[in-house]
């Protein structure tokens, strides 16, 4: 089963299987076209992504397409699977099935932003640029000074270009979700894959950091974020992709 999927795959970069491929979303046209151009410009492509835990299929044949520019939102009741289609996707579930982001792996806001609470919004950024620097060169602070303008540059794409030494602790819940989302963004990935990145933030808060996705969306950013409210997805994303027992419904 997993010959095809999982993180090894994607930490690979192995070419894109999907060109070999031919049906499309919900077993649609063909994603021949559609493919190739995500592949080469950024986007993300996923086919038939399956996962199965602790014995029980939890995703089955989740197939989805999304360019750069674009922001598509998963919707669907608590234990869909909306979760677990982010995190394979970005590699950190073991899966069958394809997913291609232009041989890049996504990078993924986690739900609970899952910030290191004592380090400043600018070390919590600088973890993102971890896959390019190494962990000891990090663990002693020895950030190459193009990584730590690049983290500047993140910290102020998000908003928080004032807050860069505030420890994490210090911050807001909508703050700290940003500093997610900049460090998402230190990644240096094509496509970004937001885990209910409002579900702990209050109405004004909740719509800023959708309008933000959007506007990296529009910057060239494929974006993928689970959204529990209709409403907000009605609103923010350009397409809505329903999950139900782990399968696509709508
Ligand atoms: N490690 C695990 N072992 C077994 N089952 C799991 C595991 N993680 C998740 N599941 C199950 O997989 C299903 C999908 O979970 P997932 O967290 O992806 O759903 P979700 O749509 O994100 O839900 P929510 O909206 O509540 O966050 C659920 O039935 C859940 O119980």
């Amino acid at each position: 089963m997993e010959e095809r999927g999982g993180p090894a795959r994607l930490r690979a970069g192995a070419g894109h299987p999907h060109h070999r491929r031919r049906h499309g979303p919900g077993g649609g046209p063909p994603l021949r076209r559609a493919a190739p151009r995500a592949a080469l410009t950024g986007g993300l492509v996923v086919e038939g992504l399956s996962v199965s835990l602790g014995g029980r299929a939890v995703l089955s044949g989740v197939t989805l397409a999304v360019a750069p520019g674009e922001v598509l939102a998963i919707e669907g009741p608590s234990g869909a699977g909306k979760t677990t289609l982010l995190r394979a996707a970005a590699g950190l579930v073991p899966h069958a099935g394809t997913v291609s982001a232009g041989g890049a792996r996504p990078a993924l806001v986690f739900q609970h932003h899952a910030l290191a609470r004592r380090l400043s919004a600018r070390s919590n950024v600088l973890v993102g640029a971890l896959g390019r620097t190494g962990f000891l060169r990090s663990a002693l602070g020895l950030w190459p000074a193009r990584e730590l303008a690049l983290a500047a540059e993140c910290l102020g794409r998000v908003g928080l270009a004032g807050l860069a030494e505030r420890r994490a602790d210090t911050l807001s819940g909508g703050q700290r979700q940003r500093v997610a989302i900049a460090r998402a963004l230190m990644q240096r990935a094509p496509v970004l894959l937001a885990d209910e990145p409002v579900a702990s933030l209050d109405p004004a808060n909740a719509e800023a950091v959708l309008v933000l996705l959007r506007e990296l969306a529009r910057g060239g950013l494929a974006v993928v974020v689970s959204l529990h409210q209709p409403e907000l997805a009605r609103r923010h994303a350009d397409r809505r992709l329903r999950l139900e027992n782990g399968r696509v419904v709508a």
